[in-house]
């Protein structure tokens, strides 16, 4: 079955899109659909670790050529921070939900910070501290988060829950645990990726239109159930599965990548 097959095979739902393909919705009728859009493992290739990521040359620029086509009602929506992943996308400059949802930057350039705190700080030092005799293990600090990444060891993994755990217990009630592929990580309980994809659609250009969001993780089931509610469409990276929300899938980002570059000739 094609990538192209798989997103219409949806069709056990009123959210679903019936006959016509997330191509031709985007490409005939573009003023009326929102794009949300995760990062690692949608749009690009997982990699073994987070500063290992490529961004294919031409994905940038054909992300700005989409964003224009659909009025710029495309919002990047990813567990990085913001500066991190803006800077992935360099020059271009989308609106972004960061940490899982808890920051965000508003089509109108405004920025929603999440708060960090000395104890948090020094949660994040103590963690590296922690961890140091544990090779392969990696500490993300990502300002108001944290991410213990274990792709490197996948048999730390039983030794970070717990470790995490306890971090969490002290940061506070602010803060939840986001597991993830190959990483534990503690971010702000705020706000989660579906709240973020609500907090765009109520803004210009965003509002009244349909949204389709694309992810691949667990913190991209609340994106696709916010956007399954208001009607939406939602995809998932990957095979077709029962443990997933999303209404559609694609194989990979690669295939995903191609969508991409089909919608902007
Ligand atoms: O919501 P996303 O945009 O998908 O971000 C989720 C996390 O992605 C990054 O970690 C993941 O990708 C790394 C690079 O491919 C990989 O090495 C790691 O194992 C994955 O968990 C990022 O480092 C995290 O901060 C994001 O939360
Ligand atoms: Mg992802």
């Amino acid at each position: 079955m094609s990538y192209q097959t798989q997103l219409l095979s949806a069709s056990n739902s009123e959210a679903a899109l019936g006959e016509d393909s997330i191509l031709s919705a985007l490409s005939t009728d573009p003023e009326s659909w929102a794009l949300f859009l995760d990062i690692d493992g949608t749009l690009l290739d997982l990699a073994e670790t987070p500063d290992a990521v490529v961004v294919p040359p031409s994905l940038p620029a054909n992300l700005d050529t989409l964003s224009r086509k659909l009025g710029g009602a495309l919002a990047l929506v990813t567990g990085r921070d913001v500066g991190y992943a803006e800077q992935l996308f360099s020059p271009f400059l989308f609106p972004i939900a960061g940490l899982h949802g808890a920051e965000r930057r508003d089509p109108d350039g405004r920025v929603h910070k999440a708060a960090d705190t000395s104890e948090f700080e020094r949660l994040k030092a103590d963690l590296v501290a922690d961890t140091a005799n544990w090779p392969g293990v990696l500490i993300e600090d990502k300002g108001a988060a944290v991410a213990a990444h274990y792709r490197l060891a996948p048999d730390r993994k039983l030794q970070l829950e717990p470790l995490i755990e306890r971090a969490l217990i002290r940061a506070g009630p602010n803060w939840t645990i986001q597991h993830g592929k190959m990483v534990i990580e503690i971010r702000p309980a705020r706000a989660d990726k579906g709240d973020a994809v609500a907090a765009f659609l109520a803004q210009s250009p965003f509002a009244g239109r349909r949204a389709i969001a694309i992810g691949d993780d667990v913190t991209d089931e609340a994106m696709f159930r916010t956007v399954n509610r208001l009607g939406g469409y939602s995809v998932r990276i990957g095979p077709p599965s029962p443990a997933t929300e999303a209404l559609g899938s694609v194989p990979s980002a690669e295939a995903l990548r191609g969508i991409i570059a089909a919608l902007v000739p």
